[in-house]
């Protein structure tokens, strides 16, 4: 049985991801991203479930710069869950205003400011690691209320004030699970993703002309985000998802373009999407075109063709 290490405690929505991604795997909680990447790294799990990006909050920077960083790790599957919290309360509070506290991740937060504006008046935001380690510390008597995934509470049983709270409806967070690049990628289906992160230059055009590789080729973006390099303060690392497999013909055409591009380019996995959604083929720029082209400069060289 594999062991998928996953961003806990339990009780997450990242849990709820690795039960949908690693179905019979045996599932550890880490309390950190960076631990939970470390530990495969190390060997003593072979993946790794994280989230990514939300759709209304955008990327998850430990994720990214997690991926970036140390020795290289490919993402092979994805799952998207809707993302509702439900809000746990220390036992005792009778009253919503007697909440001085309110803990949760950061992206939680942020998803429910105009909800807790209303009905938690008096309450102060205070971060925590997960959403899950909100509650513990609400059973530990740390804070006031919790906001969770609506699964914690059967792991931290506390009185429930509210369930399916956000401010925005159909919100989403995507999570990935990731490994070592030591196994055969998953195979291309027609609705891949794949993903990058390239440290571009310091220098007129240098994103651009990356993107002008993708676009010319007729590929369409899915996601862009820029993380600090870290090193030298105004440098950046652009992370770029785009429709697509690296099996592809036309897809390994723009990675080598990349690859020529910038030194700095690191593979980031191509898998399977979720939301099942077919890459757009633009004309001239399917597999089959790429194939062809190939074949016609062959020809060419062969002096087969003029
Ligand atoms: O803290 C959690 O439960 C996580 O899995 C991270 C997270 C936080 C908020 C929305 C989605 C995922």
């Amino acid at each position: 049985m594999s062991r998928i290490a996953y961003f806990g405690p339990e009780g997450t929505f990242t849990e709820q991801a690795a039960r949908e991604l690693a179905r019979g795997a045996e599932l550890i909680p880490v309390e950190t991203i960076p631990n939970a990447f470390s530990v495969v790294r190390k060997g003593e799990a072979d993946a790794a479930c994280v989230p990514v990006e939300n759709s209304v909050e955008g990327a998850v920077p430990a994720t990214l710069d997690g991926l970036a960083e140390q020795e290289p790790l490919v993402a092979v599957a994805e799952a998207l869950l809707p993302v509702h919290f439900s809000v746990l309360t220390r036992p005792g509070i009778t009253d919503a205003g007697d909440i001085r506290t309110v803990a949760s991740h950061p992206h939680a937060l942020a998803q429910v400011r105009l909800w807790a504006e209303t009905h938690l008046p008096n309450a102060r935001p205070v971060a925590t690691s997960s959403t899950a380690a909100a509650a513990v510390a609400v059973r530990a008597g740390e804070f006031d209320a919790a906001v969770t995934a609506p699964v914690a509470v059967r792991h931290y049983p506390l009185p429930v004030l509210a369930t399916e709270v956000a401010d925005v409806r159909d919100a989403r967070t995507r999570f990935l699970l990731v490994r070592r690049p030591d196994h055969p990628l998953p195979a291309p289906t027609g609705a891949d993703r794949t993903s990058i992160v390239a440290a571009a230059a310091n220098r007129t055009g240098a994103l651009a002309e990356l993107l002008t590789e993708l676009a010319g080729r007729g590929i369409n973006l899915t996601r862009l985000d820029a993380r600090p390099a870290k090193g030298n303060f105004g440098e950046y690392r652009f992370f770029i998802d785009f429709e697509g497999h690296v099996a592809e013909p036309r897809i390994g055409d723009a990675l080598a373009a990349l690859r020529r591009r910038c030194r700095n380019v690191r593979f980031l996995g191509s898998h399977p999407r979720a939301d099942g959604a077919r890459a757009t083929i633009e004309p001239f720029a399917g597999n089959d075109d790429f194939v062809d082209a190939a074949e016609w400069v062959e020809a060419v060289r062969r002096g087969e063709q003029a």
